[in-house]
């Protein structure tokens, strides 16, 4: 039986590893660590990185099926289920292709939020893309925009580029290439996500070139993690939206009984058992309100 130390570690990122399994494949393992406030907490929550894995397969396996507006999107989702994959991680890590990641944070938005609606207040525009006035946190945009941005270190925040910067980056026409493909997986996942009740008000994908040099769609894709999912009913623009699987979390961390100062730098304290199980429900039925299948998934 294989084990996690058999294979190199690649990379960490904030609530994943990456780790080397040949020359061709690799294997991404989602952790059930949970950040917010771009700290992560002390505290996992059972059940996220399964949960969150679950949907990723889901995700890779419609958007790689054909739609009948859009082409079958190529992704580097190599197995969920394969003996390579080690005990203690089955079913929250995922053998993919080895590509040459873009390094651009591919961002598609539909709504008006985050750096989104910082970047708009100052500019009237984000990324560069000029957005009509008028426009509130959480305004659904006229149409989607792609807005793009550089990975920043770790603990950092992403910056926001324009379209004209990705072109200086990976060429004028992989730039245009990755915008298409950000915008075309956007729009099948928001429609896909309104019509079970979610809103998708934005999403960050990355992409990799293949050894063919073609563009695959890799890391974890429309997942709460890499997305702000909205609850359809109660959406009102004007205010920052409740987020699908992170609200109880914020609102405790940010009341009287944590006792802690989001502005002070210090870590945030640990969550209580019922943030926590609440927590992990509210995933399980992003899951299962998406998907419309059970949860746990049958083996
Ligand atoms: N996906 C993917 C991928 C691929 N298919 N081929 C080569 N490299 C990557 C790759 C490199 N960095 N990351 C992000 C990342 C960082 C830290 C932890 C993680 F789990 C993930 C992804």
């Amino acid at each position: 039986m294989v084990s996690l130390s058999s294979y190199r570690h690649l990379a960490s990122g904030k609530v994943r590893d990456l780790y080397e399994v040949d020359d061709e494949t690799l294997l991404l393992v989602a952790s059930d660590r949970i950040s917010a406030f771009d700290h992560v907490l002390s505290t996992p929550i059972p059940d996220k990185g399964r949960v969150l894995t679950a949907m990723s397969v889901f995700w890779f396996e419609l958007l790689g099926g054909a739609d009948v507006a859009s082409p079958p999107v190529a992704h580097h989702l190599v197995a969920a289920r394969d003996e390579r994959i080690p005990e203690e991680v089955r079913g929250r890590a995922l053998l993919v292709r080895r590509l040459e990641m873009i390094p651009v944070e591919c961002v598609a938005r539909g709504y008006l939020a985050g750096s989104g609606t910082t970047d708009y207040r100052r500019d009237g525009a984000v990324c560069g893309v000029p957005l009509p006035d008028g426009l509130t946190e959480a305004s659904m945009l006229p149409s989607p925009i792609f807005t793009p941005a550089t990975k920043a270190a770790q603990g950092e925040h992403d910056e926001n580029v324009s379209f004209e910067v990705v072109a200086e980056t990976v060429g004028r026409e992989l730039a245009g290439a990755l915008r298409d493909q950000t915008l075309a997986i956007y729009a099948r996942g928001s429609a896909y996500a309104a019509s079970r009740g979610l809103i998708l008000a934005d999403t960050k994908l990355e992409f990799g070139l293949s050894p063919e040099g073609a563009l695959v769609l890799g890391d974890e894709v429309l997942t709460p993690d890499s997305s702000r999912f909205w609850p359809a009913e109660g959406y009102a623009p004007g205010s920052v939206q409740p987020s699908f699987d992170k609200q109880y979390v914020r609102e405790w961390l940010t009341s009287p009984a944590s006792g802690w100062d989001r502005h002070s730098g210090e870590a945030p304290p640990p969550l209580p058992d019922d943030v926590i199980m609440a927590t992990r429900e509210r995933y399980i039925e992003a899951y299962t309100r998406l998907t419309g299948r059970e949860w746990p998934p049958a083996v």
